[in-house]
């Protein structure tokens, strides 16, 4: 195995004089205040250095840990690195993607300017390979999906990264990718625009930014990038690599590359890096065509990675059957959101206008830029293992299992999550494969419009209510006893479906085919529901004496996961009689219109409306039917309504589920609307 150093210069190149600053930041103290937001952080020990920043482990006060990079003034004396650092900051935070570095906060005190990141534990793919040398194609075949679907986000959102190296591609403790560094990130007016700014690090610079200039580049330029990163991964040093800055620049005009014959590398790894280091822009393919490349379909699929690949080349078994590949690349795929066959559309109607405010020598940030109050929740759908027993009660119970003691564990408190990226490892190995199938079937047919204007108007009142700002109302408050929700659910969707049960003690299974049941409470009615993509779910309404024989095998598990429920699982709430339940909701055939796991919830939307969030830590928040009251479920069952206009009195705690449920929504909403 070739053992070669990696290196890549620091410091990316410009058009003009090198921007190096003539000092990096002092160490800051160990107290930083963002005065603003009255938010102290303590500073811990620096973990990084650019040539234009240091980069220290940070803490909050509510204990979470990120990563401020601390840039000093000093080194912003002209309006061109300001420039460049606004338009940094303002491109950073408009990302809120599973592959992308969080920017968390963003402020200023006499002598530096901090951005607070996520933190990603594992450092970057360069300290990475330094390490290990050569990365497993599985490996690559997973970071690459997800280094392609950060692409896929940013060129959506008009933003080309431009600096895409090894360097600027950082792992997070799961080691999932991180995508930083936006100091050379463009925005685009419009899909026509060009840039001509030559810049980008030597190794990874596309050819058409360097003997193009008259046409300029756009979004495929990362492209060219990734193929470098791709290679670079498998070969163990990048493919213009010389000493010389001139011969780099004059191997990338001859796409002078080769792969090595000591390292063995499968034909489709080699076939896609030739596709991505194509010359021509034009042809070069898409982030949607790669991910439909072979390299994707062959081999060996993981849905996570060890723990410890810095230290440790994985052995990946040497078999892999065709389901457990698809439900992990689907998993992987739809968490970084590279779709297959989907056409990676650029975001329509969203212009551009970096507003700086004018100079002030006090303050570099543009308080446009600061503060900023900014919640990451990822969509994370996640399957892993399958379950060896075929039993149903023995599946059943590895679901619970799964829910309601293993997921807990792995998840920090929920303070810590809304306002950070979290660190659950929730999709790590262990957890079973139900959570796959809901998400993204789900979401793939929830393009419908009216559902997506719910879930915008929805998160829309949530934020209304959580910032004091008057919330128009003209229906009734709930209460307790009129808010409909779901008291036990089973996942068994990696055969079947979901299965749940209504506070009303209506009873229903979200099949996997897209399709419902409904029995009501009295078992005297069945509702049969067939989800329909971009057209409203069509019911049909039988006695249980008459049903069609077609719906026999769906009725016979429907009443499996009744009595599985009712035998084995207790309550949301504590116990108590139908007559609690009011009257209203008895008997309406309300069902599960479809369920989202999230990295800290499992999420279902109920088809009147409702949306209920069952957080790990066994809190549930129902959130009913146009915001009318928010219901909480504590860890020992209680049940406590509340409406909008009290959030002025409500825990921090429950705001941050709030601000975390508001943020998921919306995460959602943009996914559908992406989808259309
Ligand atoms: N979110 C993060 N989590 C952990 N470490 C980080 C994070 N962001 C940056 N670092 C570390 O800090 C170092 C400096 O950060 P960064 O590269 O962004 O600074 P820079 O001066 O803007 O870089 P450049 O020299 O490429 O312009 C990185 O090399 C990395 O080691």
């Amino acid at each position: 195995m070739a053992s070669v150093a990696v290196k890549e210069p620091k410091t990316a190149i410009t058009p003009k004089k090198k921007t190096k600053p003539s000092r990096l930041c002092y160490t800051p103290p160990t107290n930083i205040a963002n005065s603003k937001k009255k938010i102290l952080y303590t500073r811990y020990d620096c973990i990084g250095e650019g040539g234009f920043a240091r980069c220290f482990r940070v803490r909050d006060d509510n204990g979470n840990i990120y990563a401020a990079k601390v840039i000093a003034k000093a080194s912003l004396q002209n309006d061109k690195t300001r420039q460049k650092l606004f338009g940094e900051i303002k491109v950073h935070q408009s990302m809120s993607h599973p592959n992308v570095v969080g920017l968390i906060d963003c402020f200023e005190d006499k002598t530096n300017v901090y951005l607070v990141l996520e933190l990603c534990e594992h450092k970057s793919l360069m300290e990475l390979l330094r390490k290990r040398k050569l990365l497993t194609e599985p490996e690559v075949r997973f970071l690459m999906l997800q280094i392609l679907g950060a692409l896929k986000y940013m060129h959506n959102k008009r933003v080309i990264h431009r600096d895409l190296k090894l360097g600027n591609i950082m792992l997070d403790e799961s080691n999932n990718v991180k995508i930083g560094d936006f100091g050379l990130a463009a925005l685009l007016m419009d899909d026509e625009e060009r840039k001509m700014t030559i810049c980008g690090t030597p190794n990874y610079i596309a050819p058409e930014i360097l003997f193009n200039s008259k046409e300029g580049h756009s979004f495929e330029v990362d492209l060219w990038s990734a193929g470098v990163v791709m290679y670079a991964l498998l070969v163990g040093k990048p493919p213009f690599q010389d000493k010389e800055v001139k011969t780099i620049y004059k191997k990338i005009k001859a796409n002078s590359y080769s792969f090595p014959s000591n390292i063995p590398i499968s034909s489709e790894a080699k076939n896609l890096i030739a596709s991505l280091l194509t010359q021509d822009p034009s042809v070069r393919p898409s982030v949607d065509d790669i991910a439909n490349h072979g390299f994707f379909h062959s081999g060996y699929m993981a849905s996570s990675l060890p723990d410890d690949i810095l230290s440790t080349q994985p052995v990946w078994p040497s078999t892999q059957s065709r389901s457990s590949f698809q439900r992990n690349l689907d998993y992987v795929a739809s968490a970084a959101g590279v779709g297959f066959g989907k056409s990676a559309g650029i975001e329509k109607n969203k212009p551009y206008a970096l507003k700086t405010d004018e100079g002030d020598d006090e303050h570099i940030l543009p308080s446009v830029l600061s503060p900023r109050d900014r919640v990451n929740p990822v969509m994370k759908i996640g399957p892993e293992t399958k379950p060896s027993s075929t039993k149903l009660s023995s599946i059943f119970e590895a679901a619970r299992k799964t829910t309601e003691e293993t997921l807990p564990s792995r998840v920090k408190a929920l303070k810590e999550e809304s306002r950070s990226v979290p660190k659950s490892k929730l999709s790590r190995s262990g957890t079973t494969d139900y959570e796959a199938r809901s998400g993204s079937v789900s979401i793939a047919n929830l393009s419908d419009n009216i559902v997506w204007i719910n879930i915008k108007k929805t998160a829309l009142k949530i934020g209304m209510g959580l910032e004091s700002r008057p919330v128009a109302s003209s229906q009734e408050p709930m209460t307790a006893k009129n808010i409909l929700f779901i008291t036990k659910w089973v996942d068994y969707s990696n055969k079947y479906g979901l299965g749940y049960q209504l506070s009303n003690e209506s009873v229903g299974v979200h099949f996997n085919d897209q399709t419902s049941l409904v029995f009501s409470a009295d078992e005297n009615v069945i509702e049969y529901i067939t989800h329909q993509k971009n057209s409203e779910a069509k019911h049909t309404v039988f006695s249980t004496s008459k049903v069609p024989d077609a719906l026999k095998n769906k009725i016979y598990l429907l009443k499996h996961f009744k009595s599985y429920m009712v035998q084995n699982l207790s309550r949301a709430v504590q116990d108590e009689t139908l007559d609690d339940i009011d009257i209203k909701n008895a008997g309406s055939m309300v069902f599960m219109h479809n369920y989202l796991r999230t990295r800290q919830a499992i999420m279902f939307r109920l088809s009147n409306g409702t949306y209920q969030f069952n957080f790990v830590d066994h809190v549930k928040v129902v959130v009913s039917p146009g915001v009318q009251g928010i219901m909480v479920l504590d860890k020992e069952k209680e049940k406590m309504v509340f409406t909008l206009e009290e959030a002025c009195w409500f825990t921090e705690d429950l705001r941050s589920r709030l601000k975390y449920i508001r943020e998921v929504l919306e995460s959602w909403a943009s996914k559908l609307e992406s989808a259309r």
